[in-house]
């Protein structure tokens, strides 16, 4: 059964540098990041394209083991990806020849023991009760997107990873998308780390926001935000912290 609650987990960084051999010349890509997630924060990760904050997000998963330094979740290493750290891409990877339903209970499918409850809670929790029986094309991208959410909820996770999870979506759905991620992650109480392009969905959602060096990646800011939910785009305090991340990223103020 889905939890009303999960425990949080915490992330910590110390010191990590990676990088990778692009046509046989090592690229470094991270560069001495650290970082200490508390356990139940929002962290959005803002940065130029290409400077590594997706390399960050796998390094966390456990997909790939830093060069140098080291990630422990609640102070253990990370050594290879777990049910309680579970990652969301852009594209909803959902399989074509499975029903929503079908495609939510994947991971307990192939572990052989299904949690009937527990796929049903991850559906309703998203919204998509009505269409279990639905296959992927039947879906717009939205509801799509909502599938994958559910298929990442459906075991609890204490760390949802999120690379651009809402990135490919038209922008009314994206606003509707980013209203139930915060009430998702506002009732349930994971932790988030979610790499967005878009600052202003950084300042709607994070309780705070790090933003990254052009490659090698390394930490220019961290920054805490400390406004109530639920946040206006057009509040002064947002906007004036908007034009400082942008300044920091290096566009002009007049943004
Ligand atoms: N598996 C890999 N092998 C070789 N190089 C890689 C690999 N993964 C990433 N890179 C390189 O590492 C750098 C950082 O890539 P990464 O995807 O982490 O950046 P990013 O900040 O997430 O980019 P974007 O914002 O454009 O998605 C890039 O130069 C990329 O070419």
């Amino acid at each position: 059964m889905v939890n009303a609650t999960t425990t949080p987990l915490g992330i910590q960084l110390h010191n990590v540098s990676h990088g990778y051999d692009i046509g046989g010349r090592f690229t470094p890509v991270l560069e001495n990041v650290n970082l200490n997630i508390t356990p139940g924060e929002f962290i959005a990760l803002l940065g130029p394209s290409g400077c590594g904050k997706s390399t960050l997000l796998r390094l966390v998963t456990g997909l790939e083991t830093p060069h140098a330094g080291r990630i422990l979740a609640d102070g253990t290493p990370i050594t290879s990806p777990g049910p309680d750290r579970i990652v969301m891409f852009q594209d909803p990877t959902l399989y074509p020849w499975r029903s929503v339903r079908a495609n939510v209970a994947l991971s307990q499918d192939i572990s052989g023991r299904v949690d009937n409850a527990a796929v049903d809670a991850a559906i309703t929790m998203v919204g998509l009760q009505g269409f279990e029986k639905a296959w992927p094309h039947q879906l717009s991208g939205g509801m799509a997107q909502r599938a994958a959410l559910a298929r990442a909820l459906v075991n609890n996770p204490r760390l949802l990873i999120l690379d651009e999870p809402l990135g490919k979506l038209d922008s009314l759905t994206r606003l509707t998308m980013q209203t139930e991620l915060l009430r998702l992650w506002q009732d349930r109480g994971f932790t988030v780390i979610m790499v967005t392009h878009d600052v202003e969905e950084a300042l709607l959602l994070a309780t705070r926001i790090i933003t990254f060096s052009s490659r090698p990646a390394k930490v220019i800011s961290d920054l805490t935000i400390d406004l109530p939910y639920h946040r206006h785009r057009d509040d002064p305090h947002l906007l004036a912290l908007r034009r400082d991340i942008l300044v920091q990223l290096g566009h002009s103020e007049d943004w």
